[in-house]
């Protein structure tokens, strides 16, 4: 369903026409996600004021709703912002960070769900299961479960919402409820970077806003963030040179690279 040519193609595509990607997203990731998304070929823009939210979406591309970091002034951003890009025909990527943990964050994304009808939401495994309404006990923004063990959760969410999801992990699932399609690449240093989640939603908003197969588009982030992170894990000593490094080996990807190093 994808492979390293359909990859390049859209990181090609990515990079010709430079995507305005809005992002309403957490303090804790804002400039990494902001650099790795001038990196791949896209352009970063941060806005969650209630007062700009949807004039920022009638200029942008894609928009990304990350709940990381919630209050109630960002929720009425986010879902404001979420409305205008239905109206839009824009798409929707929503990263529903440390949904599970408290009563709040899965209000809240029940919420986000229902008004911004997202095209793509990406978790790591936990917070799939937790959007499911799976038993499962979650640790803050980490997950405490394999990929593999969320895929018939992830099959009924997206069955329920009509989004594409995305399981991140040693392997990524991505489902619109009915094809999976999987990617083995990445490295075991990159949970241990903050931000590296939040960074393959941001990504995926980039492929959106230029492949109208939500499915397609999500598998190609998923696929380059995983190779570069691979890439980039061979260089480095640790996870504070990853997070650079990162940068960088995104910002070079080649074909021969992709081609070279995809696996699924
Ligand atoms: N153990 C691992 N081995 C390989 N890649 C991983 C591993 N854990 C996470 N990744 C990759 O790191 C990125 C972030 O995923 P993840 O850690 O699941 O997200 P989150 O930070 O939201 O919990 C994804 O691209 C994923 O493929
Ligand atoms: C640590 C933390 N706390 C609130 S948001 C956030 C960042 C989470 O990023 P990611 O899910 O990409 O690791
Ligand atoms: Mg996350």
């Amino acid at each position: 369903m994808i492979n390293s040519k359909s990859i390049y193609a859209d990181l090609t595509a990515l990079r010709k026409n430079v995507p305005l990607v809005h992002n309403i997203t957490n303090f804790v990731v804002m400039n990494n996600t902001a650099n790795a998304l001038l990196a791949v070929g896209a352009s970063p823009v941060m806005a969650h004021a209630i007062e700009e939210v949807a004039d920022m979406v009638r200029i942008a591309a894609s928009l990304v709703i990350n709940m990381g970091t919630l209050n109630p002034q960002w929720v009425d951003g986010m879902l404001q912002a979420g409305a205008a890009a239905k109206q839009k025909g824009i798409p929707v990527v929503f990263d529903p960070v440390g949904v599970g943990a408290t009563p709040y964050r899965n209000q809240v994304a029940t919420q986000i769900i229902a008004t911004c009808q997202p095209s793509i939401i990406r978790g790591n495994a936990s917070e799939i299961m937790a959007l499911a309404k799976e038993n499962i006990a979650t640790k803050g923004v980490d997950s405490t479960i394999a990929a593999d063990s969320a895929l018939e959760a992830a099959k009924r969410l997206a069955d329920q919402t009509g989004a594409v999801v995305v399981i991140s992990g040693v392997e990524d699932f991505i489902t619109n409820g009915e094809q999976v399609i999987s990617i083995k690449n990445g490295s075991t240093l990159m949970p241990k970077v903050t931000g590296m989640g939040c960074t393959a939603s941001a990504i995926t908003g980039a492929f959106a806003a230029i492949n109208e197969n939500a499915l397609q588009a999500a598998a190609h982030a998923m696929a380059v963030m995983g190779i570069a992170g691979e890439l980039s894990a061979a260089k480095v000593a640790g996870p504070g040179s990853l997070q650079t490094v990162f940068i960088d080996t995104l910002y070079q990807l080649s074909e021969e690279e992709i081609t070279n190093t995809f696996i699924n």
